[in-house]
């Protein structure tokens, strides 16, 4: 898969979030998409997944401009977690992946939901039974992070995916994004730098409606800081913001 995006702007408005930003990425290239609260990075996944048409300039998929319609075959081909997703609480975690499977017409995913389920829930086992509404935040995320790898999409976007996760979990993530990395392209936002330094292999940073920077970790890191935390607060300054009187909160009782 390969996804080029060509001057791609979006406005809400007369507010410019994103403002010509072109690249072209494949199979391989985990990008780590970078940027302060605000930036534009759901935008640009919401973009990717067609769910937003842009303002001007385009999304080519392996050469081929997205339109305003998007065939199912090409729907098939992603997997998106977007805005934490949404889940159908009413639902066990293996039937809500039943579900998902019969939407991408997998002709048997049994094997698939039990191990992906039990390689990220540690007690699958007490659990398979509970409806997903019974569900902790983080036992949610993980599902809705399986439900995105289920078919093996071509192209994953996953927006926060580590969002709510303890550390142990984080890590079991971590460690299946890299180990399926090479078989698609993978777009990933997170706050959390080091988990974007474990996975990436390229960097988009936006900010002010603009592309930063965007190339590979390793040219971003060569002659910067070594950590890409203190790298980015190197590139990007902090939004200044007016001076405001909290004594109010902050005096003693
Ligand atoms: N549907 C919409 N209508 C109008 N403005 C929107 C809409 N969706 C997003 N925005 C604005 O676009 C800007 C970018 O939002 P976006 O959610 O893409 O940022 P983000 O980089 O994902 O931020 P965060 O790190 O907080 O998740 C924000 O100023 C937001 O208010």
């Amino acid at each position: 898969m390969e996804v080029e995006l060509r001057q791609l702007t979006k406005a809400f408005g007369a507010k410019s979030i994103l403002r010509d930003v072109s690249l072209s990425a494949h199979t391989g290239y985990c990008v780590g998409v970078l940027g302060r609260n605000g930036a534009g990075k759901s935008t640009l996944f919401n973009l990717l997944t067609n769910v937003l048409l842009p303002t001007s300039g385009e999304i080519l998929l392996d050469g081929t401009a997205m339109g305003e319609t998007f065939p199912v075959a090409v729907k098939r081909r992603i997997g998106a977690l977007i805005n934490q997703g949404h889940l159908v609480e009413q639902l066990t975690a293996e039937e809500y992946l039943q579900f998902v499977a019969r939407i991408y017409e997998l002709p048997d995913a049994t094997a698939r939901i039990n191990s992906l389920l039990g390689h990220l829930l540690e007690d699958y086992d007490n659990v398979r039974r509970k409806r997903l509404s019974s569900f902790s935040t983080g036992m949610k995320q993980k599902v809705a992070v399986a439900s995105c790898l289920l078919h093996r999409p071509e192209l994953l976007i996953l927006d926060e995916p580590l969002n709510g996760l303890d550390i142990f979990s984080a890590e079991r993530i971590l460690e299946l994004l890299g180990s399926y990395r090479s078989q698609c392209l993978t777009f990933v936002s997170s706050h959390n730098l080091a988990h974007i330094e474990k996975i990436a292999t390229h960097l988009l940073i936006l900010d002010d409606s603009e592309v930063k920077y965007w190339g590979s970790m390793a040219d971003f890191l060569r002659g910067r800081e070594a950590y890409l935390n203190n790298a980015l607060l190197q590139l990007l300054h902090p939004a200044s913001t007016s001076a405001q009187d909290l004594t109010w909160l902050t005096t003693e009782r």
